[in-house]
């Protein structure tokens, strides 16, 4: 334990306020006494919630009340009686929306801070905690949250009120200091930028004037750290974490954590499937706000994207959060039908490209839309994933349903198996030139139980025999050795070295042979009676 130095840790924040609004540091609490002459008459108390997301944090723009028109942690005054760690857990769920228990509050306490002014006797005593959540796609489960270390965060639930509107800042060093109290610019550095879980002790008097002056006068802090109690060790931000993040710090809905998970899922089983450093060329069928179309974009070497849906929806969404990530790359959209705008598509990028190159997808197109997919594709020769969704029997008497029925297995995977049959069938990809190694995938189910992707990857079958005439050679063999005892006649008369014509004499010499032989035995028979 002991003290550390507040302003090394303020040196990396860009927004941090000049020293000449920060005031006089103390190194007692007895000088910091000494110094600050208004002894206060009454006292407030309060709750403040520092939130965290490994290097984001979650502050919010206050428009009413004490520090209107700036930015704060979430809190406020403990009711009558109220305890302080109860008053967090209820001020951060008005504020935010974010429930988190008594008992995980209770362990994210990390000091009080006093604030004295030189224009008002109240002394305002502030219970300080830091809450560091996990952001999730999924619905915060209380239960869940209760059980586990973490806290959960559907970042979609997050909301403000009428009082309050919350904000990510994805860097804590680029938070908005400047427009923030003073104090903020000396302990929230220090919290934000220690590796261990601090605990303080701070004394903040501020000059007369409000927050217009926003200038402290003295200060002390008395900071503890408990070499026992690190912080989580914050995740590193992997790049779906990012482009997550990114989404929705811009309050982006389309797409929602859902399908942004299963674009995210379904691009890793491309990633596996094929040589993605060889793509050039994405076309996303039915991709609507074409997040997956901009992930393959993000994480392959494909250079364009082109999203074809009649639908408009979210389009903006996707370029207004990740555009950064592919920059020198086009993400374009098609606001067609698939039957005209796919073929239409993929001649324009068989100009520019060879086929091997193109790759077309369609996540959770309803299973008539994958069929059409899978089927233009090969026609065209390129590659194509699809994870259909909506299967349903097309067949006249739902023969397939009945079947699916008789043998206990789904109609949504028979379907599914039924489309990858026919792109392995023998003669798909023909016309263009190609045949198909068509596997099935899945991701994880968790995210979707439609979850079977159908990889269907294209490859030259340049100078190859054509799988139909090896079908026809298969076939003759196994005329000849279903005849093989013909055959076989044949080749001993071929082994004794014999011309066939020649069966013919063998055969009267063998039946003179033998009726003389007979003859001579009849004779002697004769003879001895
Ligand atoms: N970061 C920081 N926070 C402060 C300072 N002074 C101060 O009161 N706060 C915090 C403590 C409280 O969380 C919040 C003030 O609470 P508030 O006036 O909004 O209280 P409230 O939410 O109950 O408001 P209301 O509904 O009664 O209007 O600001 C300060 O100097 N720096």
């Amino acid at each position: 334990m002991g003290h550390l130095r507040l302003s090394d840790c303020r040196k990396k924040f860009i927004n941090v306020l000049p020293e000449q609004q920060l005031g006089e540091e103390h190194s007692s609490l007895d000088s910091f006494r000494k110094a600050v002459k208004i002894a206060p008459r009454n006292r407030k108390e309060f709750s403040l919630i520092v939130l965290t997301n490994e290097n984001r944090i979650l502050i919010g723009l206050k428009h009413r009340g004490f520090g209107k028109g700036m930015f704060n942690s979430f809190g406020g005054k403990l009711e009558k009686g109220e305890d302080p760690v109860v008053a967090a857990c209820r001020e951060l769920h008005e504020e935010t929306g974010i429930s988190v228990t008594v008992k995980h509050m209770t362990e994210s306490k990390i000091g009080i801070l006093h604030f004295t002014f030189e224009d008002d006797p109240v002394e305002m005593c502030v219970h300080l905690f830091r809450v560091n959540v996990s952001c999730c796609g999924h619905a915060t489960d209380k239960a869940d949250n209760a059980a586990s270390e973490q806290i959960l965060v559907d970042p979609l639930t997050i909301r403000g009120c009428d009082e309050i509107t919350p904000e990510w800042i994805e860097n804590f060093y680029h938070i908005p200091l400047h427009n923030m109290f003073a104090d903020d610019s000396i302990w929230l550095t220090f919290v934000l930028a220690s590796k261990k879980k601090v605990v303080l002790d701070g004394w903040f008097h501020f000059l007369a004037g409000g927050q217009e002056v926003n200038t402290i006068h003295h200060h002390f802090v008395d900071i503890k750290t408990d070499p026992k109690s690190e912080l989580p060790k914050s995740e590193t931000m992997t790049l779906e974490k990012r482009l997550f993040h990114r989404m929705h710090s811009k309050s982006i809905i389309s797409p929602s954590p859902k399908e942004f998970n299963e674009a995210w899922a379904f691009s890793k089983v491309v990633k596996k499937s094929l040589r993605c450093n060889e793509l050039d060329c994405i076309i996303d069928v039915a991709g609507g706000h074409g997040a997956l179309a901009a992930i393959l974009l993000i994480t392959t070497a494909a250079t364009r994207a082109i999203v074809v849906d009649p639908a408009q929806v979210g389009r903006d969404s996707v370029r207004k959060a990740w555009a950064d990530f592919f920059p020198e790359k086009e993400l374009r959209y098609r606001h067609e039908c698939l039957r005209s705008g796919l073929p239409a598509e993929l001649e324009l990028a068989l100009k520019a490209t060879s086929r091997d190159r193109i790759l077309v997808v369609a996540c959770h197109a309803c299973q008539h839309l994958s069929d059409e997919t899978v089927k233009l594709s090969c026609k065209f020769g390129v590659h194509v994933c699809v994870m259909p969704c909506c299967q349903k029997d097309p067949s006249t008497g739902s023969s397939w349903k009945a079947f699916s029925k008789n043998v206990s297995f789904p109609i949504e995977q028979t379907m599914d198996i039924l489309l990858a049959g026919k792109a392995m069938s023998w003669n798909t990809g023909q016309e263009a030139g190609v045949r198909y190694d068509v596997r099935i995938k899945f991701i994880d189910s968790k995210i979707t139980p439609q979850n079977r992707v159908i990889v269907c990857r294209s490859s030259p079958n340049d100078g190859e025999v054509p799988r139909t005439e090896k079908s026809h050679r298969k076939l003759q063999q196994a005329y000849r050795r279903a005849h093989k005892r013909q055959k076989s006649f044949y080749d001993i008369s071929k082994l004794v070295g014999m011309h066939p014509s020649l069966h013919l004499v063998g055969g009267f010499i063998l039946g003179a042979l033998t009726s003389a032989l007979l003859f001579r035995t009849r004779e002697k028979i004769n003879a001895d009676l």
